[in-house]
């Protein structure tokens, strides 16, 4: 990049859906950056530091400057590093709309997929898949082009859904929960397919066999707490 913006260091999980989308934003855009990988059961004094309120990752420190909340992250990185790749719309009412999005992905999407997949009971969990689908579906109904952000480029919408491309199937190999088909999502499937063969996407995507490790121990662990 021709202007230095200085010093940027990434705190994250190589497991975190949250810290992916902040190093997929930070590669979209060409940002050279240091990364650290926490241990969430012990936990860094940095981290702690960096982040008192809700002590997760990610952390994006700029300069010294520590900033939380992947979305936060996101906007700070698109208004930051201007000049390339834009993954917030220009217009402020297609700006909201962006925002509108990449919430409802974090406050039905995800916890309705959580619920799914992970809850002991099983009637939460019926009605999580009940709530998964009710949110795909919208998902589904909103994707216009090849990528939430236009037909060739990543927004917001799409790093924030990302985990959608890349967990599902990994919920469905370690759980055997088949909520994003072709059948039912034909344009989210694609959307799907494109996003996580996107060779920025591709270079920070999970390694597969960990994330099904992950997901059954997790679902062993549910199941065997009941
Ligand atoms: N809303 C937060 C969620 C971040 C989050 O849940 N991070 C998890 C890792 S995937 C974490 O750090 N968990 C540690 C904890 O809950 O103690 C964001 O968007 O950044």
């Amino acid at each position: 990049m021709a202007k230095d913006y200085g010093e940027v260091e990434l705190f994250g999980v190589g497991g975190s859906p949250f810290a992916r989308r902040v190093q997929i934003a930070l590669e979209l855009k060409g940002v050279q950056y240091t990364y650290f990988e926490e241990d969430l059961r012990n936990k860094s004094d940095l981290l702690i530091k960096y982040n008192p309120i809700h002590k997760k990752v990610p952390v994006l420190v700029h300069n010294g400057r520590p900033l939380a909340e992947s979305l936060v992250i996101l906007e700070y990185i698109d208004e930051t590093w201007e000049n390339h790749h834009p993954i917030l719309p220009q217009q402020p009412y297609d700006r909201a709309l962006a925002r509108f999005w990449s919430r409802f992905i974090d406050d039905k999407c995800m916890p309705a997929i959580s619920k799914a997949a992970f809850t002991a009971d099983k009637e939460e969990r019926d009605k999580g898949t009940e709530e998964s689908l009710e949110s795909l579906q919208i998902l589904e109904n909103v994707l216009k082009h090849k990528f939430f952000g236009g037909e060739t480029t990543i927004g917001i919408v799409d790093i924030a859904a990302g985990f959608i491309a890349f967990w599902l199937p990994a919920i469905e190999e370690a759980v055997g929960l088949k909520l994003l088909t072709n059948e039912k999502f034909p344009k989210l499937y694609k959307w799907g397919e494109d996003y996580t063969n996107h060779p920025v996407v591709k270079k920070n995507l999970p390694q597969r066999d960990r994330v099904v490790g992950f997901f059954k121990a997790r679902y062993a662990s549910i199941t065997a707490s009941k």
